[in-house]
């Protein structure tokens, strides 16, 4: 059943165009959703509405019995039940770990305070470090400070938004696997927006793509990958080539096969190393420039390719 329900919700800001179009997502209890989207599309205002800190112009946000309301309509804007953790957030300076993550509790009673902050520490594996400043951790511990004080008030729904863009990759997947688990453990609902697909696919399989404002596609990996509803959604994915003579289809670099003769010849005109192929750059003898994978590692540059795809493959749009 349904936890987290948006529905048909729309924004534009200062009576301009929309910036959230009619948008429509469900997500079930204890589930981790990656909404993905370029940079513009409208993935930070729509999280900052589900938090009940922006003013949608329509539309409705339930979180179980719970409707979240616009903040011109409340007292205090926000919900202690939906947290909202983005990069700018701020810790406290001159405050410890353990006071950073303890701080929201501050009018609960000590017992409980200090019993869900130890247990938060642990979880997120800061035990040692409880007694530092946030200047004296790494990028990466601060980010799961910041989580730890946004988890400290026991949400029901976690959001967020691209906090992981100053670490390097290593530590954004090292990160990702950890929060993943404890999520987990936690039960907690989570919308984690990014615009980068590998972040997204390390912490969870459940996908929502998002362009210009609206819910494009919501489903597996494979589902998107094989199945994309228009070109950017395909696009997340890898490059496309397009296919001679077939209006919008395309082929995947990774769906062709090279061959020393037979096929649609091609020159290679570049050669990139990658990790588990090389990335070829050719011309077909059509005119078109693509991209392919040689995993083999066998053509040079200047060499002659021959090029062959299943049709079952080709990605095609109306
Ligand atoms: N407070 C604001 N006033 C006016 N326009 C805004 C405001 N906040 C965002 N916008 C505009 O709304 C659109 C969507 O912005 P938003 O930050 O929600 O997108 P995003 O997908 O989160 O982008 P990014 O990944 O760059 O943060 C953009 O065109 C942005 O310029």
């Amino acid at each position: 059943m349904s936890f987290l329900t948006i529905d048909s919700v729309n924004k534009a800001y200062q009576n301009e165009q929309l910036v959230v179009k009619n948008f429509s997502l469900q997500l079930e209890k204890g589930r981790i959703l990656s909404l993905v989207g370029e940079s513009g599309s409208g993935k930070s205002t729509l999280l900052r509405i589900i938090a009940g800190l922006e003013n949608k112009d329509a539309g409705k946000v339930q979180l179980g019995d719970l409707q979240i309301q616009n903040p011109n309509e409340r007292l205090i804007p926000g919900y202690d039940e939906v947290q909202l953790v983005y990069q700018e957030y701020q810790l406290y300076p001159s405050s410890t770990v353990e006071e950073n993550i303890s701080r929201p509790l501050i009018q609960y009673d000590r017992k409980y305070r200090d019993q869900r902050v130890k247990s938060l520490l642990k979880l997120l594996k800061l035990e040692l470090f409880k007694d530092k400043l946030p200047r004296q951790l790494s990028g990466g511990q601060q980010q799961k400070v910041a989580i730890g004080r946004a988890l400290s008030l026991e949400p029901e729904v976690l959001l967020i938004d691209e906090p992981f863009s100053s670490l390097d990759a290593i530590q954004r997947r090292e990160l990702i696997e950890e929060l993943k688990e404890m999520f987990n453990e936690l039960n907690v609902t989570v919308l984690f927006v990014t615009h980068d697909l590998d972040d997204a696919l390390q912490m969870t399989s459940d996908l929502a793509i998002m362009q210009g404002g609206k819910l494009i596609q919501r489903g597996s990996p494979e589902e998107i990958f094989k199945q994309p509803k228009n070109l950017y959604a395909a696009k997340l994915f890898s490059t496309l080539n397009a296919v001679q003579d077939k209006s919008k289809t395309y082929i995947r670099p990774s769906d062709i096969q090279l061959f020393k003769s037979t096929g649609l010849c091609a020159k290679v005109m570049d050669k990139q190393y990658l990790i588990h192929y090389n990335l070829l750059t050719v011309q077909t003898s059509d005119g078109l420039i693509w991209k392919v994978e040689d995993k083999d590692r066998s053509f040079e540059k200047g060499a002659k390719v021959y090029l062959k795809w299943d049709t079952e493959k080709e990605i095609s749009f109306k």
